[in-house]
């Protein structure tokens, strides 16, 4: 049960809260109701993540430590919203005792911005980064296993600078101040984030990181948002969304969908029938290839890299994205689409970080353990195989059609099965009928032929022929 890894249990009140600037009522949700839902899904599901937000009265706050008591969650994430960016007091004295005493014991991670730790630590002013720095340690020693105070508010700073502590290390995270009025939202969304980050696999420094690199980003994309008369606008969560239909006739994020016909090229091959790569590359198009992948093991980096660019080209001419084998350098230098890397190739979480998060990476995974690794490494899809013998790869462990589906099943991300696959057993490949198998990546059935066009065709027509039969 993947899809709901994290619970929200600010769901404990409802609040009538306009952007304008002010909150004008609050109605708490009685707590034994409280204990109910959190029972409910607590014990329905393995939850990974819980993240609190508001927690109106002490009563809640004590039923939400013995529910997770009772039912303990790999992470706990602690908003302590208790004053609002615009100042209301959204939670009394009374409910600083609860948090002390039992939710700091048993949290993860606690996000106080600079008016909330000062109350949690009994009024202590924060104007400096020093004080900030003080403040984690003296809020750390009450139990958390790590700490971040926020210092949006902190006067006279040019950065946002936030300091996190994990009991040995401190780290100061700056992003730059975003001038706006639409701030409404940015803690709860940063604790949300955090919590989701972790919930995807990532520990905790990384997930801060992301979250407050969120922020920022979302911050800046929405600062001349104007929606309502207030002072104070909310901030723009769906600014991935937005940027991707406003670019959408260059194609931004990855489709599953073109892994459908995923043709890979090879120097040996085409050296062996005198095929130029851009022939090879347009042949493969031009019989309907929806991908291609570069994969040059004897090139020399400067004509892999002559050969990429040339190829770029002729793909983007077509809309077809051409992703790079092995060498994020040649990647990187020609603007290619992306990469595939293997297991032993650079780790797809080093390629994400030097490609940005716009550029497919594709990952080898001959089992569920790697398939979710790939995952939480942010790929975009993975490659599974051999699915049966092979002469292109040496030394390849084949997993056949049990392995491939058993990866399947187990991979969040789209799969595109690889090794030996050609006419004679594309179907039976495509007919496992799980729905994340998205199609085929074939070498030597495309490119170890004399007419790479008539292969491509031919395959083309029968995943188009499989395709059609599992829908009907
Ligand atoms: C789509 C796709 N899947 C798997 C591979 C194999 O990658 P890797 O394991 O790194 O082996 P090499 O191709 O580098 O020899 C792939 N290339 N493409
Ligand atoms: C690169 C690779 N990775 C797993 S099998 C394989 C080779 C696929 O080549 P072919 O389609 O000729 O079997
Ligand atoms: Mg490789």
């Amino acid at each position: 049960m993947w899809c709901l890894p994290i619970y929200d249990s600010s769901q404990a009140c409802t609040c009538v809260c306009e952007f304008c600037c002010n909150c004008q009522g609050v109605s708490v949700v009685p707590e034994d109701f409280v204990a109910e839902q959190l029972k409910s899904v607590l014990s329905d599901m393995q939850v990974d993540v819980v993240k609190t937000g508001m927690l109106p009265s002490i009563g809640i706050v004590k039923v939400l430590s013995q529910g997770l008591r009772e039912f303990p969650v790999r992470a706990l994430v602690v908003d302590p919203v208790m004053v609002s960016t615009s100042g209301d007091v959204l939670a009394g004295p009374s409910i600083l005792a609860g948090f002390r005493e039992q939710l700091l014991p048993i949290a993860d991670i606690v996000t106080p911005n600079l008016k909330e730790a000062s109350a949690l630590l009994g009024g202590q002013q924060l104007e400096t980064v020093a004080d900030m720095r003080s403040a984690a340690k003296l809020l750390h020693d009450m139990g958390p296993q790590n700490v971040l105070v926020k210092g949006g508010d902190l006067p006279d700073s040019l950065d946002a600078v936030d300091i996190f502590f994990d009991g040995k290390d401190f780290h100061e995270l700056r992003s730059l101040r975003i001038k706006t009025c639409n701030t409404h939202g940015t803690g709860c969304s940063l604790a949300s984030c955090i919590a989701a980050e972790l919930a995807k696999g990532s520990s905790m420094l990384p997930a801060v990181k992301v979250a407050k690199h969120y922020i920022e980003t979302a911050l800046d994309y929405s600062k001349d948002i104007a929606i309502g008369n207030g002072p104070q606008g909310p901030f723009d969560h769906l600014l991935r969304l937005k940027s991707y239909v406003q670019n959408s006739c260059r194609q931004v994020g990855f489709n599953p969908s073109d892994l459908f016909l995923y043709a890979v090229t090879d120097s040996r091959m085409n050296k062996k029938w005198g095929h130029s790569i851009t022939d090879a590359v347009k042949a493969a198009i031009d019989g309907g290839a929806t991908i291609i992948q570069l994969r040059e093991k004897d090139a020399e980096t400067q004509d892999f890299l002559e050969a990429a660019k040339a190829c770029l080209k002729i793909c983007h001419s077509h809309g077809v994205p051409l992703l790079i084998n092995d060498r994020i350098d040649v990647a990187l230098a020609c603007d290619a689409d992306g990469v595939h890397v293997g297991q032993s190739d650079m780790p797809a979480r080093v390629a994400r970080t030097l490609l940005g998060p716009d550029k497919v990476i594709g990952v080898s995974c001959k089992t569920p353990e790697q398939a979710h690794q790939a995952w939480i490494d942010g790929a975009d899809y993975i490659g599974c195989g051999g699915v049966y013998p092979t002469n292109t790869k040496e030394n390849n462990l084949t997993v056949g059609l049990d392995g491939l589906k058993t990866v399947c099943v187990a991979s969040k991300l789209p799969v595109v099965a690889i090794g030996g696959i050609g006419a004679s057993n594309a179907s039976s490949v495509m007919e496992i009928g799980v729905p994340n198998l998205k199609g085929v990546a074939v070498v030597s059935a495309l490119f170890d032929r004399e007419c790479i066009l008539t292969e491509t065709r031919k395959l083309h027509a029968i995943l188009t022929e499989s395709m059609s039969m599992q829908r009907t």
